[in-house]
């Protein structure tokens, strides 16, 4: 084995090397026990998270939480205040090192694509590969274009195109120079909805055609289940919880990562004879000891209306039709405030007011109450 360099040339290396290969190859990039702090205000608690080579990762959040500053350090625009950040195992940013942004390999999309209005779309997507002769930039950016299927418009000016192409035109040119990690932030934000639905599958699909590791900001959960191999939940600066889809639906850490990806109803429980007790009946087993207080979250496709013989007594006291959907707002006793039901269109009579509720054990989730919560 030859001798190691130091990690900072090992890194400036590589990304010189990336820029100029036939093909892409994707990277690890790991966040270190990041902290980020303004003045005396922590933007960042230390977070520690990876994307995996070909992965693509979302960072998920309420506005404010973080992300963007995330992708900023992930970049080299800011720097950790402490931890580090390790490309393919190799510090890219740490107490003693820092490689400048353009020479990470690593690739920034922000959401207002940002493409330069007075070139051809050719030159935007060439932009980023002067390090190129001629010939082969354009190359390199010709094929680009054939894969995101614009190359006739390779002559044209930014607003010629549509926001979908646009957006399109971004992802080449973010993935020409072949960055081992591709970083976009709300990349779908300026699209409107129907756009968006086709814009994102197509990128999902370039991003895999391109073998690239993404890491995607976003704060639409359901966004985020569209889009990504696993999904990490920020909140002020935490990382709360990081999965698969499946994972932070199916068993969410929290009420915060719960009320995320569903919409809630909150009731209280307690513990009787190893089942969770509420106003509206036993709704789950629970391991807890007799009399333990519990926090009870119930999706709302969950509460179900006139379903079963068995149940409590409800009394709808607001209904809206939502298309293929009624929400129903019900009245039960025991319980201060109305509970929300999702349920087909028209399965209940609209002239309809008392309901038996019922509850489908697999939208229940049952939270321990911390100290903190009592
Ligand atoms: N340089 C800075 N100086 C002061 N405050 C900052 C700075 N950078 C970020 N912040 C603050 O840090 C918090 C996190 O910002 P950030 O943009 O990372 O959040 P975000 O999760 O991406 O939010 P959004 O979805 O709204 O873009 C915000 O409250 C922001 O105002």
């Amino acid at each position: 084995m030859r001798a190691e360099p130091s990690s900072a040339a090992r890194a400036g290396e590589t990304a010189r090397e990336r820029t100029s290969a036939g093909v892409s190859f994707a990277a690890s990039l790991a966040f270190e026990t990041i902290h980020y702090r303004v003045g005396s205000t922590e933007i960042l608690k230390g977070i520690t998270l990876a994307a995996q080579p070909g992965e693509i990762l979302c960072l998920l959040g309420p506005s404010g939480s973080g992300k963007t500053t995330m992708l900023k350090i992930a970049a080299g625009i800011e720097r950790q205040t402490a931890g580090r950040l390790l490309l393919n195992g190799r510090e890219i940013s740490g107490p003693g090192t820092f490689i400048t942004p353009e020479k990470r390999g690593v690739g920034l999309m922000f959401q207002d694509f940002a493409l330069f209005p007075h070139m051809t779309i050719l030159d935007n997507v060439r932009f980023g590969l002067k390090q190129l002769g001629s010939g082969a930039a354009k190359r390199e950016a010709m094929a680009a274009l054939a894969r995101v299927n614009l190359q006739e418009a390779a002559q044209d000016y930014p607003h010629m195109l549509s926001g979908g192409e646009q957006q399109r035109i971004a992802l080449a040119r973010a993935l020409t120079p072949r960055p081992s990690v591709l970083l976009m932030d709300e990349p779908f934000s300026g699209l409107d909805s129907r756009l968006k639905d086709v814009v994102r599958t197509d990128t999902l699909q370039i991003l895999r055609e391109a073998h690239a590791t993404a890491i995607v900001v976003t704060h639409d959960a359901e966004e985020a289940m569209r889009l990504a191999d696993r999904i990490a939940l920020i909140k002020d600066g935490e990382l709360v919880q990081v999965g698969t889809a499946a994972e932070l639906y199916g068993r969410p850490v929290n009420l915060f990562a719960a009320g995320f990806f569903s919409e809630l109803n909150i009731v209280e429980g307690v513990v009787r004879a190893g089942r969770v007790v509420t106003a509206l009946g036993p709704v789950a087993d629970s391991p807890s000891s007799d009399g333990s207080e519990v926090t009870v979250a119930l999706r709302l496709t969950g509460l179900r209306l006139n379903e079963r013989e068995a149940g409590v007594s409800g009394r709808i006291v607001a209904r809206r039709f939502l298309g293929g959907v009624d929400l129903m707002t019900v009245a039960v006793e025991g319980l201060d405030m109305p509970l929300r039901s999702r349920m087909r269109a028209g399965l209940v009579p609209e002239n309809q007011r008392d309901v038996v509720v019922s509850i489908d054990p697999q939208d229940v989730i049952v939270f321990e109450k911390t100290p903190a919560d009592r």
